[in-house]
């Protein structure tokens, strides 16, 4: 079992999200961590899991995607001893970035990583709080491979299981392990 396997964390984490209906527009059951964030005992072992993962997998950095991929990201990569970098939304990088556009469930988007994030060789672990149609993950996957670093795995919190986010996934992950902690 890895450190993002373990049926107990599952359960803590899964009570630990709440379902709000029609949120941000009508047929979208939004999934809220506020309440896994507010739990200091849900947030900690989720915080350790993804530490512990990116050491297993050999990362030396972590990436997370804004937003609440970066809340979920920064702390793992501190625990882990790693530094973090962001993947924002358009127009909020200085300098240099790299570009990708994508749809969301509920709209559309671009992503931007600066161009000099990585050093050469550098090997990547992305982190996001949800997998939903995968148009996130994929645009940001892109982006890891543009900036010229090396994908070693991508955990998310969460996977929609209703949507087809994970197949959408695979000829972004070029081999790299995609896990989900809790799939809903
Ligand atoms: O698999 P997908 O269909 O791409 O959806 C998943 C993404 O949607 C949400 O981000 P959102 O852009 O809503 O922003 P936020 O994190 O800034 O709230 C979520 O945090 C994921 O990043
Ligand atoms: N249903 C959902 N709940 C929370 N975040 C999301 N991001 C995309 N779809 C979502």
């Amino acid at each position: 079992m890895t450190s993002t396997t373990d049926p107990a964390l599952t359960e803590l984490l899964n009570s630990r999200i709440r379902d709000v209906q029609d949120y941000p527009k009508p047929g979208v059951l939004f999934k809220d961590i506020a309440p896994l964030l507010a739990d200091a005992e849900a947030f900690g072992a989720l915080t350790r899991a993804l530490a512990e993962r990116a050491k297993e997998l050999g990362a030396t950095k972590v990436v997370g995607l804004e937003a609440r991929g970066f809340v979920l990201a920064a702390p793992a990569a501190v625990a882990a001893g790693l530094g973090f970098v962001p993947i924002r939304k358009k127009g909020k990088l200085p300098g240099d970035v790299f570009s990708r556009s994508y749809d969301l469930e509920y709209g559309s988007a671009t992503l931007e990583v600066q161009c000099d994030a990585f050093e050469p060789g550098e090997k990547v672990l992305v982190v996001d709080d949800v997998l939903a149609t995968g148009g996130t993950i994929a645009a940001s996957l892109d982006l890891v491979q543009e900036a010229g670093a090396e994908l070693v795995g991508v955990v998310v919190l969460m996977e929609l299981g209703f949507l087809t986010g994970r197949e959408k996934l695979v000829p972004h992950l070029h081999g790299a392990p995609l896990e989900t902690l809790v799939v809903v």
